[in-house]
């Protein structure tokens, strides 16, 4: 039976085929869509007509709209929403992005529905290492907050985070700062209440605010009006979350504070510099592990980046490899290779050491950042594939591997690192095979 109150589904939003709404914000309606032509699931937000009419909200949309016409197809990053296109439809402009499964930040800052404070250290890391990225474009963010950050849902489990709504981030002038949308005001920074000109630190501000409320179930401050609150985001301190959730380290708390000092002087430099600070709250066990016993993305990253096979990969690069490879882990004396098996395999070794065996004689000890079993994956015939030695594990080992079919399923540009990659070690190797058989003239 026809209901008045709920609004009807439109059938198709210009080509794409609508299946059902996703949610609503202050100006927008945003659609689960079909893109028929690239099969392909879309969230398509599309500006309410009363919005475009009304002359505050219609500014609004109009700003966020330019801005993300302007970022369409420019910003290619794992932990931020891709924008396909902006159509500039007369009665109701819309911005096409990636589909994201899952639920906004915001349904997890509810006291009692909080995320595990492992996991919110690692949401941290990728949003800092995301605004990193934008911020090496040129970009400020400038509304970091809980509802624009989107949680990947797999099996109710938060696996993955993306930054969206980069509707502000082009405007310059301090008029951009929105500030009588009061849901975006207990993220921001001093700075920008006062309209003085903004740089990343001014986001890094404002993520502390995410993490400060995803912690401790509410925002750093609370006040009965905007006027109070601006007053408190300028002039006071945060209560400490040591005595606000059970678990959180002093670390913990010093880290998130120093996001949230008052002068961007105090605050970390860079976004590099606060990813670090996050990461080593994992690797220095000022976190406590909950649920997730694994390695988590931000330890791997970390390791990646430690690596001299990877030293050549960017961040988004390095994230496909987290994402993409398989990750082992093997006891001393399992062996890796067999001599005379064929392979199609390859090991990086992420920690941890083998050794390489040439009929019983011990010829080379392999570390962290060295790979192995790449000749028989790189070669060009059945014959040539077959390990030519026997490969053990020296000390417990970490490895990520690749076969051809996963190998092929990353992008060329990322394929194409580990193709040089691949040379700069065939190229040592070569030169080592040259110096232990003395040749008289070194050929590199
Ligand atoms: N790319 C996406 N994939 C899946 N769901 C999305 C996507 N973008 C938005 N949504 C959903 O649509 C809702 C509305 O998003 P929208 O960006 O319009 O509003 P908001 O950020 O909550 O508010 P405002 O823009 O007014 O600050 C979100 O809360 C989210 O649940």
């Amino acid at each position: 039976m026809f209901d008045p109150t709920v609004p009807v589904l439109p059938e198709r939003i210009g080509k794409y085929r609508v299946v059902r709404r996703l949610g609503e914000g202050t100006t927008a309606e945003v659609f689960l869509c079909h893109d028929e032509f690239h099969d392909r699931s879309v969230a398509v937000k599309r500006v309410r007509a009363q919005a475009l009419a009304d002359t505050v909200d219609g500014h609004v949309f109009a700003r966020f709209f330019a801005s993300e016409a302007a970022l369409a197809g420019r910003l290619h990053h794992p932990n931020v929403v891709q924008i396909f296109d902006a159509v500039p439809d007369p009665i109701a402009p819309f911005v096409v992005m990636e589909y994201v499964p899952g639920t906004t930040l915001r349904a997890w800052c509810q006291p009692g529905h909080q995320l595990g404070l492992e996991q919110i250290v690692e949401i941290g890391f990728k949003c800092a290492m995301a605004l990193g990225y934008c911020y090496r474009q040129g970009l400020v963010h400038r509304d970091v907050k809980p509802a624009n950050i989107l949680a990947v849902e797999t099996n109710g489990v938060v696996t993955d985070v993306k930054i969206t709504d980069f509707g502000s981030a082009l405007n310059l002038t301090s008029d951009a700062t929105q500030v009588h949308r009061v849901g975006s005001l207990a993220y921001m920074s001093p700075e920008q209440l006062d309209g003085s000109e903004l740089d990343a630190r001014a986001d890094i501000y404002s993520l502390g605010a995410v993490l400060y409320h995803l912690i401790a179930g509410r925002a750093p401050f609370e006040a009965a009006n905007q006027a109070s609150l601006m007053h408190q985001i300028c002039h006071a301190q945060a209560p400490s979350l040591v005595g606000l959730r059970q678990g959180v380290s002093q670390a913990l708390d010093d880290v998130v504070q120093r996001c949230l000092a008052k002068r961007a002087d105090d605050r970390y430099p860079s976004w590099e510099v606060l990813g670090e600070a996050l990461s080593q709250l994992v690797s220095s066990q000022q976190v406590p592990r909950g649920a997730l016993q694994g390695v988590l993305d931000s330890e791997r990253f970390t390791l990646l980046r430690m690596l001299e096979f990877f030293t050549s990969f960017g961040d988004v690069a390095l994230w496909e490899v987290v994402h993409r490879a398989r990750w082992q882990r093997f006891p001393v004396a399992h062996k890796l290779y067999n001599r005379g098996e064929e392979g199609r395999t390859f090991h990086i070794i992420a920690s941890g050491a083998v050794e390489v065996y040439r009929d019983g004689r011990r010829v080379a000890q392999l570390g962290a950042g060295t790979s192995v079993g790449e000749m028989a994956y790189l070669a060009p015939n059945p014959e040539l594939r077959k390990h030519s030695t026997d490969v053990v594990v020296t000390e417990k080992a970490t490895t990520i591997s690749f076969t051809p079919e996963t190998l092929a399923r990353l992008s060329p540009s990322c394929r194409h690192l580990f193709d040089e990659a691949f040379i700069r070690v065939l190229v040592r190797r070569l030169h080592a095979a040259h110096e232990t058989l003395a040749h008289p003239r070194r050929i590199l």
